[in-house]
């Protein structure tokens, strides 16, 4: 008769009680995307939790996204990215996912909970030029390299005169096409170039005046299965900020009541004002027509959907630069 070697190992009988929470006496298995931006951001988020008390492995996870080189659109969406995290995070293969908040679809996914939104990094926009030039500064006629549909619009408005290539690939590649003179610039997210620890190579922030980010733009969401209710319950305890949580919510709002009906380019920005409302402003441009309109508001949804809203119904048109505008006036009749 042998003894079962198994229940030899000195694992205690009870669940590691950090700060009251009964998690289960096991390192937590965190799902990443491997790109450097997926590590890094994961990376900050393990490192927080095991501040917290508890072990933590990271579990790479291969996307569609990460695979293929076709157009996001092609292979569907920004969603890809989230895709085969989510489905390892289903099958009980990982505990908790991290996601750039921008690349998650709006609509909720059955089964997960986003438990915790940390602290934003910078929402804004970066130039990354030659020489240290600055928006304003780039010469008539410059390139400037993004994929973004969202940033193509906005530059094309605040400078008509440059030519906007559409480009592909990671942040260490986007850089490396003016790093190697093939475009005067690129437009990246500021958050994602300091995640990278290139902030440094920012040659402008571009105000929200001129670029409005994407909602959730700087923002992290850490998932979790929605029935795992101690490390749902941890992960928000540890990690959440709520004024972050609120704002986001309010740009993804404007952002799901217009994809409900067109697949145009989306800029939305939500900030706590003075007295905790939040001040919430958004871009659409719809055919050719770009829209613009800001709202304040103390119930973030209601806030997303009134200037989603508005803009449908009621748009603000913006006034691109023209020579006179350019001359000091501001970009937006609305702002
Ligand atoms: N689209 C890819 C992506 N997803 C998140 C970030 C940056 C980090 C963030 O916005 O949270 C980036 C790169 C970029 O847009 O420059």
């Amino acid at each position: 008769m042998t003894t079962p070697t198994t229940t030899t190992t000195t694992t205690p009988a009870t669940a590691v009680s950090t700060s009251g929470h009964d998690l289960p006496d096991r390192p937590l298995r965190l799902g990443t995307r491997a790109s450097a931006l997926a590590t890094s951001q994961s990376g900050w988020v393990a490192d927080r939790l095991r501040a917290a008390g508890v072990r933590v492995e990271l579990v790479h996870v291969r996307t569609e996204g990460d695979v293929s080189r076709a157009s996001l659109r092609q292979i569907g969406g920004t969603g890809v990215f989230a895709s085969a995290l989510r489905d390892a995070l289903r099958a009980g293969e990982v505990d908790l996912a991290v996601h750039s908040l921008k690349d998650l679809p709006t609509a909720a996914e059955p089964g997960l909970v986003v438990a915790a939104v940390p602290e934003r990094e910078d929402p804004r926009d970066a130039l990354v030029a030659r020489d240290g030039l600055t928006l304003d500064a780039l010469p008539r006629g410059a390139s400037v390299g993004t994929g973004s549909p969202r940033r193509a619009a906005q530059l094309a408005l605040a400078r008509p005169d440059l030519d906007v290539r559409d480009i592909r690939g990671n942040v260490g590649t986007r850089i490396g096409l003016v790093r190697d003179g093939q475009l005067d610039a690129v437009v990246l997210a500021c958050a994602g170039l300091s995640r990278l620890g290139r902030a440094g190579e920012a040659t402008d922030r571009l105000d929200p005046d001129v670029m409005l980010p994407a909602a959730g733009q700087g923002a992290l969401a850490v998932e979790c299965r929605e029935d795992d209710r101690p490390l749902a319950r941890f992960l928000r305890d540890v990690l959440e900020d709520a004024p972050t949580r609120a704002a986001v919510t309010a740009e993804r709002a404007v952002l799901a009541r217009l994809e409900a009906g067109c697949t145009a380019p989306v800029g939305a920005l939500a900030r706590a004002g003075a007295d905790g409302a939040l001040a919430l402003t958004a871009f659409v441009a719809l055919g050719d027509v770009p829209r613009r309109h800001a709202e304040t508001g103390s119930d973030p949804v209601a806030l997303g959907h009134e200037v989603a809203e508005h803009l449908l119904s009621r748009p603000d048109p913006v006034v691109g630069r023209s020579d006179d505008a350019a001359a000091g006036g501001s970009l937006f009749t609305g702002a």
